[in-house]
């Protein structure tokens, strides 16, 4: 498989309104491929629709019109989503479950077979630094703790797609040390990561490629390399110039 997700013409628009007739476009005909294998960032300012393109994804809502492909099998294949892992900025655990207890409960979920369950959740607390911390429940987690087991929750299933959504968001300096080494075994043991992010020393130096959101639409897709050149005069630029010119370009 060369492609981890393809999106082809998607369209998405969420209804409004009382009889739903408004809409408000959140993507516009957006084609892009996710090769897999890699570290892909998906960029863009606010409102551009990234999250929407992962709710997709996530299989959380349709595309208006277009098609998706999660996984080499078309959205409507729900089987491809258990192999997804999913990790995002605001979790939400329950508050009275152990670390462990919350594991174990999302591997159930996930079909993970009972008898291997234990020794993976015992694996991830340690690889996510929280081993001694595991029988506490949530309630007392500081808030990089909760993204450290957000981390964990989403690595259960051993995803050959790992969507990481904002994923430093309330790291301190080894959270983000933790997070950028485990994109790093994920990329090395062959499996693909799709990074949102606006921290961009941190795409700089993860992704392999990327694809920039304006406002529904592509704006750029292909290699980091590619995205650090300038189209015109072919000189290296920054990834904080690169963003500035794609995000506006009437201002370029
Ligand atoms: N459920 C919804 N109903 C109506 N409009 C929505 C809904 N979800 C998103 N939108 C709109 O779709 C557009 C794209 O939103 P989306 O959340 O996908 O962007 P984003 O790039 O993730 O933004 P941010 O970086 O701010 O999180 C925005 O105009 C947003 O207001």
């Amino acid at each position: 498989m060369t492609a981890a997700a393809v999106f082809d013409q998607v369209v998405k628009t969420y209804p409004t309104g009382l009889l739903r007739r408004g809409g408000v476009p959140a993507l516009r005909g957006v084609s892009l491929t996710v090769p897999a294998g890699q570290v892909f960032g998906l960029l863009g300012p606010n409102r551009a629709g990234k999250t929407t393109l992962i709710k997709l994804l996530l299989s959380l809502c349709r595309p208006t019109s277009g098609a998706v492909t999660r996984l080499g099998a078309p959205l409507a294949d729900r089987g491809t989503l258990g192999r997804v892992g999913y990790m995002h900025e605001n979790h939400a655990f329950p508050r009275y479950l152990s670390a462990s207890e919350l594991l174990r409960f999302y591997g159930g979920l996930s079909g993970a077979p009972a008898g291997a369950l234990g020794g993976r959740v015992a694996a991830l607390v340690e690889r996510v630094g929280l081993a001694d911390r595991q029988a506490e429940p949530i309630a007392r987690f500081s808030k990089g703790m909760v993204q450290r087991l957000g981390l964990a929750q989403a690595l259960l299933n051993d995803p050959d797609l790992l969507i990481l959504d904002e994923p430093t968001e309330g790291l301190d300096l080894f959270g983000r040390q933790l997070l950028r080494a485990v994109v790093r075994e994920r990329r090395a043991a062959g499996k693909t990561v799709l990074l949102v992010s606006h921290v961009l020393t941190e795409v700089q130096e993860l992704c392999d490629s990327a694809a920039v959101l304006v406002a529904g639409r592509v704006a750029f897709t292909g290699t980091l390399a590619e995205l650090l050149r300038d189209p015109e005069s072919g000189a290296a630029r920054t990834l904080e110039a690169a963003l500035q010119r794609l995000y506006q370009p009437e201002a370029a």
